[in-house]
């Protein structure tokens, strides 16, 4: 069966993640309100403007369910501005705090080939637009990727997030790493309840 994944939409580059998701033959779900997030699988939260998103998350008062839905286990994948959002300063979902627009005001966006911890191949062409990067984490947080020494890509059991923007270049090998944890977090709740 297909995962059912959902899709952070309340701003911000939902669509284009929902459309790499179906590339993939995952089932797609956008999320607005809290009931969207019922029997979901994973959940994306896209990049964008994260005050906007802040905005949208405590009017349809998502942050309690949100937080729920991490804490369940499910798998979470933050992109850029959904980075900052799952950080202590936002969401409070993982342990890292995020420097918005770290790479200078001037730097409204650059790509770069990154090498990342476990994506095989060649490196992945990342586009960064006015991108966050990880200034502090917990110990149980792993660096999968950085530049100039500050981490871009990060992973926390089943949360993972990532400063760039895959779902603009068809890069599909970091959401196929999502999808892959979704299946691996899907076996051991399977393995619990049986
Ligand atoms: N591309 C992005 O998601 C940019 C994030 C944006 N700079 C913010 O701080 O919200």
């Amino acid at each position: 069966m297909s995962a059912l994944v959902g899709v952070l939409a309340l701003q911000g580059d939902f669509a284009a993640h929902a459309a790499m998701l179906r590339g993939l033959g995952a089932e797609v779900r956008e999320v607005r309100v809290p009931a969207d997030l019922d029997d979901l699988d994973g959940l994306v939260i896209p990049g964008g403007e994260s005050t906007t998103m802040t905005l949208g998350i405590e009017r349809e008062g998502l942050g309690d369910p949100l937080r729920a839905f991490a804490a369940s286990g499910a798998p979470v994948f933050g992109t850029c501005a959904g980075l900052i959002m799952l950080d202590r300063d936002h969401l409070g979902i993982m342990d890292v705090l995020a420097t918005r627009n770290a790479f200078g005001r001037q730097v409204h966006s650059f790509e770069e080939d990154l090498e990342i911890a476990g994506v095989d191949g060649p490196p992945v062409r990342a586009i960064f637009i006015r991108a966050p990067w990880v200034a502090e984490r917990g110990e149980q947080v792993e660096v999968l990727a950085a530049v100039d020494g500050h981490p871009v890509a990060v992973q926390q059991g089943s949360l993972l997030a990532i400063s760039f923007h895959p779902e603009l270049s068809g890069e599909t090998r970091l959401h196929e790493r999502f999808l892959a944890l979704i299946r691996s977090a899907g076996d051991r709740g399977r393995a619990r309840s049986a």
